[in-house]
């Protein structure tokens, strides 16, 4: 499934919150949404995923536009998503098992027997299988987000949404996290759009990325984290992926006290 976003413009009300946002994700790609806080990360998630519809623009899946499609495509079309939202979202009286499950029962024309089947597997796949019968509020937050992961992924998606996924984690378990993201990739060939802050994550697993600027309301830049890093695009993107301060609230060096050796 091809992503296809084409001038969308974001708004709330009567205040801009971006426009002339474009780019493309084929089948396979990680791609990043980038950015400060406040630049509209959450909001373009939210019309991509279908939860909110832009104030301009096109969001086209396989050519097919979702704003102008009916309800009923719409909701087909979301059926081919699998979202991760920073708070996993896991249903707090269900056990994991049951928890894919639902998603299994929502998603595909699986029987019983073959949803569970087929839960087990991907808790397998994300180190849970142990965990199948414990309750949300018995894990750690990183096996949270895992979990949360299976579900999103159980009824192979084409297409990933992913949500500041390693927010809250700390650096191993993140790291976990960044390469279940590729392991998921390898294994079923999804197409993953994802929000981060998190430097480590996107210079590990970004292979496309657009960087929102929350002053001129506009993308700034476009391309691999990695790659914008080195090429020194823009100085915004660049305080942001070297935690830079940007030059005009940088302290001014401090002069050498006389009497320092040269
Ligand atoms: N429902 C809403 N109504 C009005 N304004 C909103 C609404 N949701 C978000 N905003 C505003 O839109 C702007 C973009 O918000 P958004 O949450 O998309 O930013 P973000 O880049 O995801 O930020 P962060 O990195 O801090 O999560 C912010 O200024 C926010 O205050």
């Amino acid at each position: 499934m091809r992503l296809a976003v084409q001038d969308l413009e974001m708004r709330f009300g009567e205040r801009l919150i971006q426009r002339g946002v474009s780019f493309e994700v084929p089948a396979g790609t990680i791609f990043a949404v980038m950015g400060g806080s406040g630049c509209g990360k959450s909001t373009l998630l939210k019309h991509l995923v279908g939860l909110l519809p832009p104030a301009a623009g096109r969001v086209l899946h396989d050519g097919e536009d979702f704003w102008a499609a009916d309800e009923a495509a719409r909701q087909r079309l979301r059926g081919r998503f699998g979202m991760l939202f920073q708070s996993a979202a896991l249903w707090s009286s269900m056990t994991l098992l049951e928890n894919v499950c639902l998603a299994l029962a929502q998603q595909t024309a699986l029987e019983p027997a073959a949803q569970a089947e087929r839960a087990r597997e991907v808790l397998a796949w994300v180190g849970l299988a142990a965990f199948a019968d414990y309750f949300p509020g018995d894990l750690s937050g990183g096996m949270k987000k895992r979990a949360g992961l299976a579900r999103a992924i159980a009824a192979e998606p084409p297409l990933l949404f992913l949500d500041e996924p390693s927010a809250g984690l700390d650096p191993i378990s993140s790291r976990k996290l960044d390469e279940l993201i590729l392991d998921i990739r390898e294994r079923t060939g999804t197409a993953v759009v994802f929000v981060s802050h998190e430097l480590p994550s996107l210079f590990a697993i970004a292979d496309d990325g657009i960087f929102l600027d929350a002053d001129s309301k506009t993308p700034i830049a476009r391309g691999c984290p990695r790659e914008l890093v080195r090429q020194r695009v823009h100085p915004t993107v660049d305080a942001f992926l070297r935690r830079e301060l940007p030059p005009e609230t940088a302290a001014p060096a401090a002069a050498p006290a006389s009497g320092d050796p040269a």
